[in-house]
């Protein structure tokens, strides 16, 4: 049975495999799509983001185009129940089992909303951190004709960073998800962190493949540390 988004889906993917999500999130100007653009091409996931789907939504030309198009131009938060039933669109029309959700959960309502709808446990949250200089000065040399790329809406997409964004990253950091990048080097320096975290995550999963696919192993790994119960760690 396939869900369709536009309908009232409440649950989680129908799906027989593990679905793998990381929420990739930090300031605006942070370099969230940067780095996110280095991990698809490293890892082969799907990147969903928030905003630009919210921006595709905006072009649509319909009364829900328009209104979404004025918060985002105030810097404001579009309702939690929109942005999710984007997110598991693009999620079911993706075909991928790997999603790095870019620019989401930015408040503790996206947050409760995804679990009620989607509720896929994240595998961890990217957090890349910078400081608030410079993320101001990338966007304003980003140049690529955003509408809320200008000082006035910026302003507030901090305001909304600190009051709302915050919490969901303490929350997170409280639950052990958090792992925390130092955004402000170079984009390929920033990459070298990001792409040790990823590959701590294979690791864990391979690891937990050998438990159960090779039983030689796991009988060496018996002989050897005495762990014959080794669990697979994949489920
Ligand atoms: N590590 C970096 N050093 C210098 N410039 C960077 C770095 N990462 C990204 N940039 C540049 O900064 C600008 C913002 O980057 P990006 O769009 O990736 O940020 P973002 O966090 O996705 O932004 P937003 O939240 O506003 O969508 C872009 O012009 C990008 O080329
Ligand atoms: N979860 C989200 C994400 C984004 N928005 C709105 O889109 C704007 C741009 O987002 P970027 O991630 O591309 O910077 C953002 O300022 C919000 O207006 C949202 O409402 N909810």
């Amino acid at each position: 049975m396939m869900a369709d988004a536009n309908k009232a889906y409440v649950g989680p993917i129908p799906s027989g495999k593990k679905i793998k999500i990381v929420f990739v999130i930090g300031g605006p100007g942070s370099g969230k799509g940067t780095q996110c653009s280095k991990i698809v091409n490293q890892f082969g996931y799907t990147h969903l983001s928030a905003g630009d789907l919210l921006r595709h939504e905006v072009k649509s030309n319909t009364e829900q185009g328009t209104m979404i198009q004025n918060l985002m131009h105030e810097g404001k938060l579009v309702s939690s129940d929109i942005i999710v039933r984007l997110l598991l669109k693009a999620m079911l029309a993706s075909g991928n089992d790997k999603f790095l959700i870019d620019g989401f959960p930015r408040n503790e309502e996206n947050r409760e909303a995804y679990e009620k709808i989607i509720n896929i446990d994240p595998e961890f949250v990217l957090l890349i951190d910078c400081s608030r200089e410079e993320m101001e000065r990338r966007i304003l040399h980003r140049n690529q004709g955003r509408d809320d790329d200008n000082m006035d809406t910026i302003r507030r997409r901090f305001q909304v960073f600190q009051e709302s964004t915050l919490p969901v990253i303490q929350h997170y950091e409280k639950t052990g998800k958090l792992r925390r990048v130092d955004g402000t080097r170079q984009p390929d320096m920033v990459f070298e962190d990001v792409k040790a975290i990823f590959e701590q995550l294979n690791t864990q999963a391979n690891q937990g493949g050998i438990a159960q696919t090779n039983p030689f192993k796991r009988w060496f790994l018996h002989l050897c540390c005495g762990c014959f119960d080794v669990q697979d760690r994949r489920d």
